[in-house]
């Protein structure tokens, strides 16, 4: 569907939700769809392949148009065994954690990775923000500016190649990184910072669930208007 350039959408879903509590969170019901459900159908029309990194021993639910590979102890390791598993040239990394994706923000990180080689949605940082200090960081430390600061989120799209020799070099020197575009930033590599949504937060504690719970109603409307 998206023209010249072979474009796959890679979901790594192989955590197990230790910070949520409730088993892997890709499998979490939402509003009558799983998280993975959720972000499967919203990458599925703009791309040609979607391909998802599951843990060990665990299916893809029913009815979900994606192939499967097995992911990794981290994050990082489950998308490397997703860059292994297409041949797309130009790939979408998106948490199966994230399920709220607008479509315009998938359109426009996409173009700008087939363009530029790098792009993710980020929001610019809204509170303030201050280094915690003390044993349990809980006293007033270093107040930070946040003045061009920005909290990543994904999609990240890339050129699979460029992608996949970042991830490699980082194998190879051992280091580990939280997200995919930092990655490719430390190879000196321009990432192209795209406007993402409030909406695209990651469910990661009990509290993002409980907000999540309420939007979906919200969202869902919205979707059959
Ligand atoms: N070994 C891992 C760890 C994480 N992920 C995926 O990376 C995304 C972001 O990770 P996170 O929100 O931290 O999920 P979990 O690792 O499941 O959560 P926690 O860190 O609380 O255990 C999720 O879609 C998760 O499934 C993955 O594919 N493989
Ligand atoms: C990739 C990410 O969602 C960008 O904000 C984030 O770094 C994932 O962190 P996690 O600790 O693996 O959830």
């Amino acid at each position: 569907m998206s023209g010249v350039l072979k474009v796959a959408a890679l979901i790594p879903a192989a955590g197990f939700g230790t910070r949520l509590g409730q088993g892997p969170k890709a499998y979490l019901d939402l509003g009558g769809l799983s998280l993975l459900a959720r972000s499967v159908a919203a990458l599925a029309p703009h791309v040609d392949e979607v391909v998802v990194a599951l843990p060990e021993g665990f299916a893809l639910p029913e009815g979900i148009p994606a192939r499967v590979v097995i992911g990794g102890a981290t994050r990082q390791a489950s998308v490397l065994a997703l860059l292994r598993a297409t041949d797309a040239e130009v790939v979408l990394i998106h948490d199966a954690a994230r399920p709220f994706l607008p479509p315009e923000v998938i359109r426009t990180v996409r173009t700008a990775a087939a363009e530029t080689g790098a792009a993710t949605a980020a929001l610019p940082v809204a509170d303030t923000l201050v280094r915690g200090q003390g044993q349990a960081s809980a006293l007033w430390g270093e107040l930070t500016a946040r003045e061009n600061l920005w909290a990543v989120q994904t999609p990240q799209g890339f050129r699979r190649e460029l992608l996949l020799s970042a991830h490699l070099e980082a194998e190879q020197g051992g280091i580990q990184a939280t997200d995919d575009a930092g990655l490719v930033a430390r190879l000196g590599l321009p990432v192209v910072l795209i406007p993402g949504d409030a909406r695209l937060f990651k469910v990661t504690t009990p509290s993002d669930l409980a907000l999540a719970r309420a939007l979906v109603v919200v969202w869902d409307a919205e979707d059959a208007d």
